[in-house]
């Protein structure tokens, strides 16, 4: 394969779907595919880590510091949805000296050919195989001894992607926990604060399973503000929230008298200090080891705004921590994008303004869509009867929550073409069924799973 071929195979292409037409001609569409290509192929999972890790002979160099591979095993675990790339990465940086470990990746979600084993799981809820890969990557740990080292490369999606339930809790108390917390609008350090009390790889569980080995984390982070004890429920981190935490957030989020029994048993016997605690920062566990980032967003918003100024747009990030409900976020950034069109304001056009983040969706309906989706109809009402304007919204990971899809774009005419169908769009927000609203006027953007996984962007394009 030449470099050319090999460039062209790496390549994530968006491609723009749907029933209007007009819509993929215009060029606005096409600039916005290309700034967001570019910002998906900075965040990828096998630069990342090699931007990170070298090796010398039987030196790994990380972040400036040396581990010696001699004298010992090295054990790669990677889960989440950028395992795939980062083990790719890390089997080649090592070449030959890694002795065992596992993969683990959403289902259909393809992995590059690999020495190592590579396990299929469910995401966004834990199923068997989900059980299945957490049992080995404890079997792997409980294994390791004194000279091992443990490295663990990490993304988004590994929270449900490995699952180890404390005593006394089945799978199907965790399924139904999580699709609780997932419909309850919660922020994903909350479902995960919960999480890490009721499951034994989270929440610096690597270190407690593998107590003398050395570990090292490589994250590729998805989470906003990067706070790494999140990313896929910290298992190399210590965990700053308590059992008192889990329950107030089920209390808050007005779950606590829908969870499971035995979820609520626990978290009752643990808040009143029955059971041991998740480890906390200064916990010697930690001396062993280190967890670094390797990538996030930042990465991803720099590109993209590079391709934005390359192709003559004035650029700017609004926020790299957007989050809140999603259609709330996008009537706001809709409101944005109306002062672009009708005064050049914040900045002069042809302007493309950048908001990436996560947002949350507190879902009442039965139908079909996801966080972008909801953001980009929460936006369509404030571009009515705007020309030249777009608005994009994709995840990373090329998969909004059951839409099927990666994101979706509307315009100055998407309101209306939807009215103009028989659409009643704010029904179908009520519905939780945006899926069907871009079904019906077009703009859905598709990817497939892209194989790497940061945050949510929003690109506002005013011509
Ligand atoms: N019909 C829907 N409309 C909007 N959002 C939805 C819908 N169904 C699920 N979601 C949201 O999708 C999220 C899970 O989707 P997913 O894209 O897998 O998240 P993540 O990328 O964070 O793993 C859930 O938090 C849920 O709120
Ligand atoms: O695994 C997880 O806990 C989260 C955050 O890292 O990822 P996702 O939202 O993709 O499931």
């Amino acid at each position: 394969m030449t470099g050319v071929d090999q460039m062209e195979k790496q390549m994530i292409r968006i491609a723009l779907e749907g029933g209007r037409p007009e819509l993929a001609r215009r060029g606005l569409a096409a600039a916005a595919l290309r700034m967001l290509e570019s910002g998906l192929r900075a965040v990828d999972p096998g630069e990342a880590v090699r931007r990170s890790v070298r090796r010398e002979g039987a030196s790994l160099w990380v972040g400036g510091r040396e581990y010696r591979l001699e004298g010992g095993r090295v054990l790669l675990l990677a889960v989440g949805k950028a395992a795939g790339g980062m083990a790719a990465a890390l089997e080649e940086i090592l070449d030959g000296w890694i002795g065992g470990g596992l993969v683990t990746v959403p289902a259909g979600t393809a992995a590059p050919p690999l020495s190592l084993p590579v396990r299929e799981a469910g995401h966004p809820l834990p199923d068997e195989a989900s059980r299945a890969c957490g049992e080995e990557a404890a079997r792997l740990l409980r294994g390791a001894r004194s000279g091992d080292l443990v490295l663990v490369a990490l993304s988004g999606g590994a929270s449900a992607l490995w699952s180890l339930p404390a005593e006394g809790l089945g799978l199907t108390d965790l399924r139904e926990t999580t699709r609780l917390l997932l419909e309850s609008g919660a922020a994903i350090e909350e479902i995960n604060a919960v999480r890490k009390h009721l499951e034994l790889l989270k929440g610096g569980g690597v270190p407690l399973l593998a107590p003398s080995a050395r570990f090292l984390g490589l994250i590729l982070s998805d989470v906003v503000g990067d706070r790494l004890e999140a990313v896929g429920s910290g298992p190399t981190m210590p965990d700053p929230s308590r059992f008192a935490d889990a329950w107030r957030i089920l209390e808050r989020r007005r779950i606590l008298d829908r969870i499971p029994a035995a979820v609520r048993a626990r978290l009752a016997a643990g808040r009143a200090g029955k059971l041991p605690e998740t480890p906390k920062a200064g916990h010697p566990l930690f001396a062993r080891g280190e967890t670094l980032c390797v990538g996030s967003a930042q990465e991803a918003i720099a590109a993209i705004l590079r391709s934005a100024q390359a192709q003559g747009f004035a650029a700017a990030c609004l926020t790299s921590t957007l989050q809140g409900e999603a259609s709330q976020a996008g009537l706001v950034l809709g409101n944005i994008l109306r002062e672009e069109a009708l005064h050049g304001r914040p900045l002069p056009r042809p302007s493309a303004l950048l908001a990436a983040g996560e947002t949350t969706v507190r879902i009442a309906g039965k139908g079909r869509g996801g966080r972008n989706l909801e953001l980009a109809l929460g936006a369509a009402s404030r571009l009515v009867g705007l020309e030249g304007v777009l608005l994009a919204s994709l995840a990373s990971d090329g998969v909004d929550g059951s839409s099927g899809v990666g994101g979706a774009v509307v315009d100055g005419e998407s309101w209306k073409s939807a009215e103009a169908a028989g659409l009643d769009p704010d029904g179908l927000l009520a519905a939780n069924n945006s899926l069907a609203f871009f079904q019906a006027v077009g703009g859905l953007l598709r990817t497939g799973p892209t194989g790497t996984n940061v945050n949510d962007f929003s690109l506002l394009l005013a011509e």
